[in-house]
């Protein structure tokens, strides 16, 4: 006998064929009364997508506390706002890791430039700068 526990159920749709049945045709309907015009499948990763991007701000945030901090250390201490050593080695570690991970290194090392651009001028700001 089929299964009906609300596990399970959760994740059953039916496409509607616009017959005989309370969904129309192109739309999708669940067991607990749902209906929806975007397939599960798809709905189920933008869910996903919108948990990742919600990662992605928090760490971006967390990451510009520390660079805060950096700042202020470097402007307390008289030290430039850029590091180009320190970026060189950062891009290698981040193209490699993308490597490992099936990101395109290419764009792991556009993205964190596009970050320290704007870590440099907010320790430029801080250390008296425009
Ligand atoms: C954060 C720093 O300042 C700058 C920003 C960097 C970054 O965002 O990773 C790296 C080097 C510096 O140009 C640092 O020197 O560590």
């Amino acid at each position: 006998m089929e299964c009906r526990c609300p596990h399970v159920a959760r994740s059953r749709w039916w496409r509607g064929s616009g017959s005989g049945t309370r969904w129309g045709a192109g739309e999708w309907a669940s067991y607990d009364g749902r209906v929806s015009d975007i397939p599960p499948d798809l709905a189920r990763l933008r869910s996903s997508i919108d948990n990742i991007d919600a990662a992605l701000v928090h760490l971006l945030a967390e990451r510009f506390k520390c660079t805060q901090a950096v700042g202020e250390l470097k402007a307390a201490v008289g030290m430039p706002a850029a590091d180009p050593g320190r970026e060189e080695a950062q891009v290698a570690r981040l193209r490699a890791l993308a490597d490992d991970s099936g990101l395109d290194p290419q764009f792991a090392e556009a993205f964190l430039n596009f970050i320290i651009a704007e870590v440099i001028h907010h320790h430029e700001h801080l250390a008296g700068g425009s």
